[in-house]
């Protein structure tokens, strides 16, 4: 199991450009770089050259260091006796800098680009735009890309990105226009937002991250606080049962249960919060779904607890230190009560996760619901997936063509104070201190009724063990992505739970 498939630290274009600035006024010249680039390029490209015995490549090249790089990586596959030609955006003379260095390397067959056909080719390297891509491509690009995506839908030849596809925004993760679908993006030094988050995502292929000599060191002026959700980010966080302990020391999680028709989803959460390692999980449970609940759980505890009032004297005992509400609760008035007693300041630090109803309930007033996880002693995780977030978070949903999905979820962690584990196949974490993760991998398996529940479940567990908000929140993503891997075709939601201590036993390097 990787611990990270990449750097941890994810950049903007702009913090990339510094990274490259910084990195060339230290004395490495822009060209070596260029260079590196289209080495590690050249690698990728020859490698998927080998397996599918092709020999013919077309370079595409833009107009900036992208194309350079293409033009690199034409050169040195040609000296490997690839049949390659190089198409060209603009006319070469109107390259500058080292793309016009770069460019004045090759000696072989250059075309312009609205002219190039793919008939006969192998492989096509897309080198038109990459971090420097400004605005949306023009009618020529978009119809060059276009034609580019159709010649390898019917043909089924490979196409590989420099460092981003085409037409994807590098920041953002927006199509700008059209955009490339690549077999393979190779990108530098480190990942950035766009490669993570949807759309970009599904255009990259298979993404890999190549070191071109620019150092780690140059990111410590830069204060990034974006993060690939990965093992490396929160593994020396994670909580391991101790020698001595008991079960109230890996914390006690209440789950709050929904009515007598609506409790399945509560269970659900209350099952993984304590396959995510709480000692003890109790169910608060109205009267009416006492029987139906008892009858269905074993391991978990079940309390009555009715509205409001019933959970605040359940949560009086203050050895319930982390509370799950939300899952098959309702959308009411009595539920915004019921979290706002969840919410309570006390003297210790009871965490809490919000999900589903617990959210919606505050639709007509989130404010409220601000007031109250900002005034929360520990911390606040709530999960919303798209639709919950616009209805609570319309003030951050704004400007969606311009603001990702990241910005988005930092701008609602800084309104209500909470951590915002904002799902999808791109789950974001953000956090008021300004942390955030991006999960890179995904499970469409996932997309089943009550997998949510699960998630949530698991962050309780986790907080309940005192983990740290955003570390927790970042894990229970990434445990509940990775047994959907493990998992599988045909994943239901309790499959999760059954699957986490594969997931255990994989972080903590115990063979299976
Ligand atoms: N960072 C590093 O460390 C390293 C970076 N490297 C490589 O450099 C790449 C970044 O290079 P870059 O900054 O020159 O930008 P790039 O993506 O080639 O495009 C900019 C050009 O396109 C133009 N343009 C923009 N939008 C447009 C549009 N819609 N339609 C038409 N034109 C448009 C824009 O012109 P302008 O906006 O001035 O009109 C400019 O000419 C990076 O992705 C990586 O591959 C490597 O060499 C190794 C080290
Ligand atoms: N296509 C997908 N790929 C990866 N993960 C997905 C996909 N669709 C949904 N998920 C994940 O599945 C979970 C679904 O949660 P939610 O929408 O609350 O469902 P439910 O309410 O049925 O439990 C979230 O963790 C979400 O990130
Ligand atoms: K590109």
């Amino acid at each position: 199991m990787p611990l990270s498939p990449f750097p941890l630290e994810i950049l903007t274009t702009d913090q990339m450009a510094r990274a490259d600035r910084l990195t060339i006024e230290s004395g490495v010249p822009g060209i070596e770089l260029m260079e590196s680039a289209g080495v590690a390029l050249a690698r990728v490209t020859t490698r998927i050259l080998q397996r599918t015995s092709g020999r013919r490549v077309l370079a595409l090249c833009g107009p900036g260091n992208n194309g350079g790089d293409g033009y690199v990586a034409a050169r040195l596959l040609k000296a490997q006796r690839y049949k390659v030609k190089v198409a060209s955006l603009v006319p070469p003379d109107q390259l500058r800098g080292d793309a016009a260095r770069a460019a004045a390397g090759w000696a072989g067959t250059l075309l312009p680009a609205q002219e190039c056909d793919f008939d006969g080719v192998d492989l096509v390297i897309d080198a038109l735009f990459g971090t420097g891509l400004a605005r949306d491509l023009d009618l020529p690009a978009q119809t060059l890309v276009n034609r580019l995506n159709q010649w390898r839908r019917e043909t089924k030849q490979s196409v590989v990105s420099v460092d981003i596809p085409s037409g994807v925004d590098g920041t953002t993760g927006a199509i700008r226009g059209a955009a490339v679908e690549a077999d393979e993006t190779v990108t530098f030094f480190r990942v950035k937002t766009g490669h993570l988050l949807l759309p970009g995502r599904t255009r990259c292929g298979q993404l890999t991250c190549a070191h071109i000599g620019i150092r780690s060191t140059t990111l410590e002026s830069m204060q990034v606080k974006t993060f690939v959700n990965a093992p490396d980010l929160w593994l020396s966080a994670l909580p391991r049962p101790k020698v001595d302990g008991h079960k109230y020391t890996r914390g006690h999680a209440l789950v709050v249960s929904g009515g007598a028709s609506f409790t399945g989803a509560a269970r659900l959460s209350a099952s993984a919060a304590l396959r995510a390692g709480a000692g003890l999980v109790t169910l608060a449970s109205p009267s009416d779904a006492l029987l139906v609940n008892a009858s269905a759980l074993t391991s978990v505890m079940v309390r009555p607890a009715d509205g409001a009032g019933g959970l605040a004297a359940v949560l009086a005992d203050e050895r319930k230190n982390a509370v799950a509400i939300g899952p098959g609760l309702g959308v009411s008035e009595e539920s915004c009560r019921q979290v706002e007693v969840s919410l309570t300041p006390q003297a210790y630090r009871r965490a809490a996760v919000l999900d589903a109803d617990a959210l919606t309930s505050f639709e007509s007033d989130p404010f409220r619901l601000w007031r109250a996880t900002r005034a929360a002693p520990g911390p606040v995780v709530m999960t919303p997936h798209a639709g919950e977030f616009a209805r609570l978070f319309s003030e951050c949903n704004s400007d969606r063509a311009l603001r990702s999905k990241l910005d988005r979820a930092r701008d609602a962690a800084r309104v209500s104070g909470a951590i915002v584990l904002y799902k999808g196949p791109d789950t974001v974490v953000a956090a008021p201190d300004g942390r955030a993760s991006i999960q890179a991998t995904a499970s469409p398996w996932l997309a089943t009724a009550g997998s949510g529940d699960v998630l949530t479940g698991i962050v309780a567990g986790l907080l309940a063990q005192r983990m740290d908000g955003f570390l927790a929140a970042s894990c229970a993503v990434w445990m509940h992505t990775r047994a959907a891997e493990l998992f599988g075709p045909g994943l239901i939601a309790d499959d999760i739970i059954a699957t986490l201590p594969r997931v255990w036993r994989e972080l903590f390097g115990v063979a299976s």
